[in-house]
């Protein structure tokens, strides 16, 4: 049964597009695995990193921002004089802790020509107090580092510039610039720094300017790449600026959700998931329709040519053979192969079981019949009759007509034999040249010789002249009549043996007469009267 249904059409098919399906799945969940989803990523990583460029940009901005207030006040008369000692007012009238708080100054430092620091002030780091000095010492200690750094880029680059220092309490921008004329005539007298907080406060204004949260802090660490990191649904992302010491960084943070990423995620699981559904139902729809459409009608045909080979009468091919398509075109064609065969067979049946001359059954017919008849008499206790039945003189008729005119003979005979086992319903058949048998099942002796008699009538009524018969002018036939009855035993043999005895008496008895067997009797007595 497995090996059958292994070797099924069914089968294959099914492994098959189980196959098609396996590759497909297969297939979208590659295209998932190294395509869809590291796209996915590569644009969430796109985004975060253009995040942190537009942060970047914007403080590159209020880095140029402060490069231009600075350049505001060190291209400028009165900071000229000042920085030469020709203008000792000018602290006292433009410095104040006001002014710095406002203008979110940490520090505004002034170098003379040489570099050494002429003027500097600013607020005290925590406490926020102003203090103002010549030198980085005192209540000005503080400044010191910044003023360092600040000397040492003014040696590198003595033109302007900006950068970021690591500050005390939190990250610092600065910029530096020569003090010239306001009309930007030199000569360069000194040099201009400003240091601005980049502290809660700034990063507040930043964030509202950006739209994102951003976080600052100082690393010890050398600038890298940027760094990103995720925790559930926020990215976290952040990039190292360097400052003006070297081993200090400063790292700029933001953090994105990624409810975007996540929703497009679960958008294209949905649509994987639907569309390996989907491919699911397609194929096993096309696995219902091949069963439909091809299988069932092969299986219905494969059933229709079995029950054929086994020459079942009541097959039913009509649905099969109504069909449009290829199956039904096949079961057309099998179908009169088979009424052909068919009637090739009666054919073949019929020439072997049939007198090619008369048309008559012949003896297998005859002999096949009587078995089966004999059986069924002696089951229900029925009687049995036979007769033998022999055209007289046949020989001489042949002799005096020739040959075709004694076939000629022949079937008019037999026809008539035939129209009287026709009416009475009994089997007569050509057993013999001009010897015919007759089987009549249900029939008495006594019954059986009134037929014999009606026989004898029948052929002698047909005139058929026989001019060389020394019994009649016509033809005759003799009859000899035997019943199961009086048959010495059951058997086929014996009992057509019995009837041959009965024609044999009715040959020696003169022709032309019907005789009963009588197993009493002598085959003399058997006589009966002949009939013209
Ligand atoms: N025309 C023709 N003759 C046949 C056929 N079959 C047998 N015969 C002839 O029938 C004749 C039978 O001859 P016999 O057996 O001597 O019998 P009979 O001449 O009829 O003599 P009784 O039966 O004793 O009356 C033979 O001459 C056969 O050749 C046949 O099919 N056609």
């Amino acid at each position: 049964m497995l090996r059958h249904f292994s070797r099924s059409l069914r089968f294959q098919f099914l492994i098959a597009l189980s196959g098609v399906l396996l590759l497909a799945l297969g297939s979208l969940g590659a295209l998932s695995k190294w395509f869809i989803f590291p796209a996915l990523h590569k644009e969430e990583q796109g985004i975060i990193d253009q995040e942190l460029k537009r942060i970047e940009r914007s403080l590159v901005l209020a880095q140029q921002e402060l490069l231009v207030q600075a350049r505001d006040w060190a291209n400028w008369d009165d900071t000229y004089e000042f920085v030469q000692g020709n203008y000792p007012r000018y602290a006292d009238v433009n410095f104040s802790p006001e002014m710095l708080k406002e203008m979110r100054y940490q520090l505004i430092a002034f170098f003379a020509a040489d570099g050494s620091p002429y003027f500097l002030s600013g607020l005290v780091p925590h406490t926020g107090q102003f203090a103002s000095c010549a030198q980085p010492s005192g209540e000005c200690d503080w400044m010191a580092p910044y003023i360092d750094t600040m000397q040492r880029s003014i040696k590198d680059n003595p033109d302007q510039q900006s950068f970021l220092v690591p500050g005390i309490s939190s990250p610092a921008m600065v910029a530096i610039t020569p003090i010239l004329r306001t009309d930007g005539t030199g000569p360069n007298v000194g040099w201009l720094a400003k240091m601005r907080l980049m502290d809660e406060q700034w990063i507040a204004q930043w964030e509202t300017l950006t739209g994102l949260p951003i976080a600052i802090e100082r690393l010890p660490a050398p600038q890298r790449e940027p760094s990103i990191r995720i925790e559930g649904d926020t990215i976290h992302a952040q990039h190292l600026l360097p400052t003006s010491v070297p081993d200090m960084s400063i790292a700029i943070g933001t953090q994105l959700n990624r409810t975007h990423y996540l929703a497009s995620l679960d958008t294209i699981r949905y649509v994987l998931i639907w569309t390996a559904c989907l491919m699911l139902f397609v194929i096993g729809f096309v696995l219902w329709l091949m069963e439909r459409i091809i299988l069932t009608p092969l299986k219905a045909l494969s059933v229709f040519a079995r029950q054929a080979s086994k020459q079942d009468t009541n097959l039913d091919a009509q649905s099969l053979c109504r069909r449009g398509d290829e199956i039904g075109m096949l079961a057309r064609s099998f179908d009169q192969q088979l009424t052909r065969q068919r009637e090739l067979n009666a054919e073949l049946l019929n020439l072997s079981t049939h007198d090619a001359l008369t048309g008559l059954p012949n003896r297998r017919l005859f002999d096949q019949q009587l078995k089966d008849a004999i059986q069924e008499a002696v089951a229900l206790s029925q009687p049995l009759a036979v007769m033998m039945l022999d055209v007289d003189h046949f020989k001489l008729f042949n002799d005096h007509y020739g040959h075709q005119m004694g076939d000629e003979c022949l079937r008019k005979v037999s026809r008539a034999l035939q129209r009287v086992a026709n009416d009475h319903g009994f089997l007569i058949a050509r057993t013999g040249g001009e010897e015919f048998s007759a089987l009549l099942p249900g029939t008495s002796a006594d019954s059986a010789r009134q037929i014999g008699l009606l026989l004898h009538r029948t052929v002698d009524q047909l005139k058929l002249p026989h001019r060389a018969s020394p019994v009649s002018a016509y033809v005759t036939i003799c009859v000899g009549v035997s019943s199961l009855a009086d048959s010495t035993d059951i058997l086929p043999c014996s009992l057509m043996s019995t009837a041959d005895q009965a024609l044999y008496s009715a040959k020696a008895a003169g022709r032309h007469q019907v005789m009963v067997f009588t197993p009493s009797l002598d085959p003399v007595h058997m006589h009966e009267t002949p009939h013209e």
